[in-house]
């Protein structure tokens, strides 16, 4: 694969495929960010959501840790709650905090007025971004959305929660409502997933961070219908459909029943047990604790390789963090797993202790 004169490193899609990879791929969710210096200064004179409205510097955002850190995809730099603006729901990023919303969904007419829109039309800037990277970059780069639990947790309790009240409530209480609010986000999130593969992102992650929250019956009953449709929507497209969330371990079978190809793994499920959840048929990604990142090197680099070791146990693995990089994050470090991921033989088979060993 080339992007005129660059090679693209395809290790990365290609144990998205569970095709055999020389070394194992690894990128990081939020590896572009208030950890690295450079990020840091550029917010001092935009926002997140200037930056993710000018295509040159959000490019250039964006390629930031392929070039200092040495990662194998790129991921665009923009935010789930962009698309949110384009459906008629103003809201604000607070630092620290996170999306809050001027005005939360709570009544049928709330549900009502969200609309579609055409990504070409609505947000030109995030599809012009991609056209640029896609031509230049020299790993591939991944595409994404919130996922429909995710979204409309935000919306309906107007900001971060800890117990998901308000949205469960109307999940129980009015699920007329709910599979309605449903429907259009997936339908929504799924056009604007297909528009990023169509302007060149070779992979898409569905970022359903909290649906976690729920149990596995309620995922089942609530939220896999429209995930799988979503899924269904872009399979033909050929691209990688990497579906994650946190605390999902109960969960990542229904991930792999609805259709993602890369099932995301949080740090609290270990990935053989992972791996015996979700069968050979999907990739796995994951799955570090971002935390690790503060210890010493030298506790580091036990954990990435205890990490390594059940990953890379069968084919179709990519090295990631169980979460986002924490601000805080020292950028060596980062670059200190990336050497460490990628000096890892992913052929040799595991070393297992005997059971002697364990006695
Ligand atoms: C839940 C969620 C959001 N946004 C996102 C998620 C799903 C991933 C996850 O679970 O973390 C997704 C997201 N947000 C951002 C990216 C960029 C790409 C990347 O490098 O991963 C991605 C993939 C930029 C951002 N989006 C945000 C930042 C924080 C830094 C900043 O304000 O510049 C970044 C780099 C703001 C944001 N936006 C959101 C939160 C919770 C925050 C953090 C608030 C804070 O810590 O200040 C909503």
């Amino acid at each position: 694969m080339r992007n005129g004169d660059v090679a693209v490193n395809n290790r990365f899609l290609r144990a998205c495929r569970r095709e055999p990879v020389d070394r194992v791929p690894v990128w990081f969710m939020r590896q572009a960010g208030r950890y690295d210096p450079e990020y840091r200064q550029i917010r001092e004179t935009h926002t997140l959501l200037e930056i993710c409205r000018e295509p040159e510097l959000c490019a250039r955002v964006t390629r930031m840790p392929v070039d200092k850190l040495g990662v194998d995809a790129a991921i665009l730099f923009s935010d789930i709650m962009v698309p949110v603006g384009a459906m008629g729901m103003s809201f604000s990023l607070q630092e620290n905090v996170g999306p809050v919303m001027d005005r939360p969904l709570r009544t049928d007419e709330d549900v009502a007025r969200l609309h579609a829109f055409h990504p070409e039309e609505a947000l030109p800037y995030v599809l012009e971004t991609i056209r640029h990277l896609a031509d230049t970059l020299p790993v591939p780069l991944i595409g994404f959305a919130g996922g429909p639990f995710t979204l409309a947790s935000y919306m309906i309790e107007g900001g971060p929660s800890r117990d998901y009240l308000r949205t469960k409530t109307m999940m129980l209480a009015r699920p007329d409502l709910w599979h309605a609010l449903m429907a259009k986000l997936s339908e929504a999130m799924s056009i604007y997933l297909r528009a990023q593969i169509e302007a060149g992102a070779s992979a898409v992650q569905i970022f359903d961070s909290w649906v976690g929250s729920l149990s596995v019956q309620a995922f089942r009953a609530h939220v896999k219908p429209y995930v799988q449709r979503m899924l269904a929507d872009l399979a033909p497209l050929g691209a990688p459909l990497i579906y994650f969330g946190v605390h999902t371990g109960e969960l990542l079978r229904e991930f792999a029943e609805a259709g993602a190809t890369v099932v995301g793994v949080d740090w609290r499920t270990p990935l053989d047990r992972a791996r015996q959840r979700v069968g050979s048929s999907v990739a796995l990604q994951g799955n570090l604790d971002p935390v690790c990142l503060f210890a010493p090197p030298e506790a580091l680099q036990r954990e990435v390789e205890a990490v390594l070791r059940l990953g890379a146990e069968s084919p179709g693995y990519i090295f990631n963090l169980g979460h986002g990089v924490k601000p805080t994050t020292d950028l060596a470090q980062l670059q200190r797993v990336v050497e460490w991921v990628h000096a890892f033989e992913p052929h040799s088979p595991a070393v297992h202790p005997t059971k002697e060993e364990l006695a």
